[in-house]
C-alpha cells in the first residue's frame, strides 16, 4: 500500500479527514488563492477544474501549483521519493484546467470562486453560472470581505449558496471558515463542511458579517500599523520586527500584505470604507494608494513593501 493511500485511512480512521458528498469541484480564478484551493481539493482525491481567463494565466497557475506539490512532497515522502513522485502524478492527473466557466462547471458538484474582490465581478460570473450549472450544484465565495448574501442574489439558487473562506498559503493553513447566509439549507451547509474536512482543514462555523472572523479582527490591526508608518511612529520593518518578535506573529503585518497582495487590500478596505464611511477604522490608507498606484502589489509581481526574495 503507498504512503499517500495509508496516511488517508489513517486521517479517516482518526477522524480528522470526512467522507463527502462532493467529488467533482470546479475553481473560478488560478490566482494566489485558486491555484492553492485546486491543488489541496486534488490532493484530497478531488476531481479539479481549475478556470481562469486565458491560457498563459493558467500555465503560471499549473506550475506554482507543481512547485507548492514539490514542497509537500519533499517533507511529507522524504523517506520514499518514488511513493512522493506516484502522489504528485495522481495528483496533477485530478486536475484540469479550463478558460470557459460554463463548461467547467457542467459535471460538478461544488463550484467555488476565488476571483478579484469586486462584487460586480462576482455577481456577473455567478449569473452566468447560474445557467450553466446543474441544478444540483453548490455554489461558494472565498471572498474576503463581501457579504456572501450580496454575491449570492446574482442567483436562483441561494438554497445552494454559503462561503468557504481559505487562508494564504491553502496547502499551509489549517483553517477554514465555513458561511451559511439565511437561505443556505442545511444540506448544502453540511456538505460544505464535510468537503472542508475532507480537504484537511478545521472549519469553524460563522454567521455572514464583515470579514467574517479572522478578517474581522486582522483588518483593523493591519490598518492601524500602516497609519503608524503614515504618522511616522516606526518603520515598516521595526513594526514587522516588533509584531514578530514580541507577539509571536510568523509574519509582520508589511510582509503579510506583500504576501497577500496590496491589491487585494486595496480591494478590501476600499470596499469596506464606501459601506462604512463613518468609521475611521476603514478610512483609506495614503500609502497603501500610493504602492498600488505604482504597480507595487506585493510578492505577486516581485516587490511590495518589500522588493521580494528570488
Ligand atoms: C500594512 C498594510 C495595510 C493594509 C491593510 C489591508 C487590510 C487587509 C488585509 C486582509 C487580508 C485578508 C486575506 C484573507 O482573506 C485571509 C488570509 O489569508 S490572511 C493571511 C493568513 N496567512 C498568514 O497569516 C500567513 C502567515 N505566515 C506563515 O504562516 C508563514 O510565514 C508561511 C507558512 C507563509 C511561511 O513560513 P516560513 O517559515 O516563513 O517559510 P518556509 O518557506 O520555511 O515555510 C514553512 C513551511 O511551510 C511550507 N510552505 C510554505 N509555503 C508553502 C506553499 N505555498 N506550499 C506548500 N508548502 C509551503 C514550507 O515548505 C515549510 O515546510 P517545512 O516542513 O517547515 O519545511
Ligand atoms: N490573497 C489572499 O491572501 C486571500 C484572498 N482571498 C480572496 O480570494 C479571491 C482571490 O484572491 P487572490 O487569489 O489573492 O487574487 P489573484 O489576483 O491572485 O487572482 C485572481 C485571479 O482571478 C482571475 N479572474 C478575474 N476575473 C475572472 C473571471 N471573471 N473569470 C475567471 N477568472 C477571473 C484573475 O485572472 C486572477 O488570476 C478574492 O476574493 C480575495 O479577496 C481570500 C483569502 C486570502
Amino acid at each position: 500500500m503507498s504512503l499517500p493511500i495509508r496516511a488517508f485511512i489513517r486521517s479517516f480512521s482518526s477522524g480528522s479527514i470526512q467522507r463527502s458528498a462532493i467529488k467533482n469541484v470546479t475553481i473560478i480564478g488560478g490566482g494566489l488563492m485558486g491555484a492553492g484551493i485546486a491543488q489541496v481539493a486534488a490532493s484530497t482525491g478531488h476531481n479539479v477544474v481549475l478556470v481562469d481567463q486565458t491560457k498563459d494565466i493558467l500555465k503560471k497557475s499549473h506550475s506554482s501549483i507543481e512547485k507548492s506539490l514539490q514542497r509537500v512532497v519533499k517533507k511529507q515522502y522524504a523517506e520514499d521519493p518514488k511513493a512522493g513522485e506516484a502522489f504528485m502524478a495522481k495528483v496533477l492527473s485530478q486536475l484540469c484546467t479550463e478558460t470557459d466557466p460554463a463548461a467547467a462547471v457542467k459535471s460538478s458538484d461544488l463550484v467555488i470562486e476565488a476571483i478579484v474582490e469586486n462584487l460586480e465581478v462576482k455577481k456577473k460570473l455567478f449569473a452566468s453560472l447560474d445557467k450553466a450549472a446543474p441544478k444540483h450544484t453548490i455554489f461558494a465565495s472565498n471572498t474576503s470581505s463581501i457579504p456572501i448574501k450580496e454575491i449570492a442574489v446574482a442567483t436562483k439558487r441561494m438554497d445552494k449558496f454559503g462561503g468557504l473562506h481559505y487562508f494564504n498559503p491553502v496547502p499551509v493553513m489549517k483553517l477554514l471558515e465555513v458561511i451559511r447566509i439565511p437561505e443556505t439549507s442545511d444540506d448544502t451547509f453540511n456538505k460544505l463542511l464535510a468537503f472542508g474536512k475532507a480537504m484537511g482543514k478545521v472549519t469553524v462555523n460563522c454567521k455572514d458579517t464583515p470579514g467574517f472572523i479572522v478578517n474581522r479582527l486582522l483588518v483593523p490591526y493591519m490598518m492601524e500599523a500602516v497609519r503608524m508608518v503614515e504618522r511616522g511612529e516606526a518603520t515598516p520593518q521595526d513594526v514587522d520586527t516588533a509584531m514578530k518578535l514580541g507577539a509571536g506573529y510568523p509574519m509582520g503585518p508589511f510582509e503579510l500584505t506583500d504576501y497577500v497582495g496590496l491589491d487585494t487590500c486595496k480591494f478590501i478596505i476600499d470596499g469596506w470604507h464606501a459601506k462604512y464611511p463613518n468609521n475611521p477604522l476603514f478610512d483609506p490608507s495614503p500609502l497603501l494608494n500610493k504602492y498600488v498606484a505604482e504597480g507595487k502589489l506585493g510578492n505577486k509581481v516581485g516587490e511590495g513593501f518589500y522588493k521580494a526574495k528570488k
